[in-house]
């Protein structure tokens, strides 16, 4: 079966830092794909090459078989890509940037308007005729990238810490899209900090860090008996180890 990703040797540097140091990830069609790993691991870095944001010093990556480089617009069509920190026209409302954005894909305006009335209203971004990005949280911001990475029905999500700035509810609201997604056949990779999360969520798991795949496999296997937790602060270091007090804190 054709993998839904498929990442082979990417590596890139900035300056003098080896951000990524020559990743392999496979993430077989119909899976929850969690990519874990400390501040600076180079998760955002690995998911934006992946994804065709940003260019690799090495390395390629293959949607469903498709070239991210050499064949951008087939590849693209196949991924709904939330990214780290994602640019959105300021000054337009939540409903002209999914009507603007799906009629730049070439989606008809009919399914465009039926499309972004259900992603609204699914995600609770009320108001989204009279709220222009500019006023939103930074949770209705991930919210309404959410709905941007879904309008065109991709078959693979890339989910740049999805839940970040979340409310709970709404943290739910998107679990439930999610699982949804998957259980119908698509599939899905996010970067996340909260381990409980990915260990609710995906069945495979890959933990990154200083640029390389410290574990990768099926969150059993990754885990063993023990939590995801654990886990990873045994591969990635204990936390513990050499600490400084701050003693000036304690009064
Ligand atoms: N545009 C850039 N210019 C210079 N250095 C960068 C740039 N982007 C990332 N880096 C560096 O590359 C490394 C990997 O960063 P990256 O953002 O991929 O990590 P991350 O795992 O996503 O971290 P976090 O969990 O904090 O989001 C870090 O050392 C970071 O400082």
């Amino acid at each position: 079966m054709t993998p839904a990703l498929e990442i082979s040797g990417l590596t890139k540097r900035f300056g003098d830092t080896l951000a990524v140091d020559a990743i392999d990830l496979t993430v077989p069609p119909g899976s929850f794909f969690g990519l874990v790993g400390q501040n600076g691991a180079g998760k955002t870095t690995t998911l934006s090459m992946a994804v065709g944001l940003l260019r690799p010093d090495a390395g390629g990556a293959r949607i469903f078989g498709q070239d991210v480089w050499s064949e951008p617009e087939r590849a693209k069509a196949l991924v709904g890509v939330l990214p780290d920190g994602l640019a959105m026209p300021e000054r337009l409302t939540g409903r002209e940037v999914l009507t603007y954005l799906g009629l730049l894909r070439g989606l008809d305006k009919d399914v465009v308007a039926r499309r972004t009335g259900d992603l609204l209203d699914v995600l609770e971004l009320d108001g989204a005729d009279k709220t222009l990005i500019i006023e939103y949280s930074t949770g209705m911001r991930k919210k309404i990238g959410l709905a941007t990475a879904l309008l065109h029905a991709p078959r693979l999500l890339v989910l740049d810490e999805p839940f970040e700035a979340v409310d709970p509810v709404s943290a739910a609201t998107i679990k439930t899209i999610l699982r949804g997604f998957v259980a119908g056949g698509g599939s899905i990779v996010l970067s996340s900090h909260v381990m409980a999360l990915v260990e609710q969520l995906c069945d495979r798991v890959a933990v990154i860090d200083k640029g390389r795949v410290a574990a990768a496999g099926t969150l059993q296997e990754v885990r063993g008996a023990r939590t995801l937790e654990d886990t990873f602060v045994e591969l990635v270091g204990d936390p513990g180890d050499g600490v400084k007090e701050l003693s000036w804190l304690s009064s």
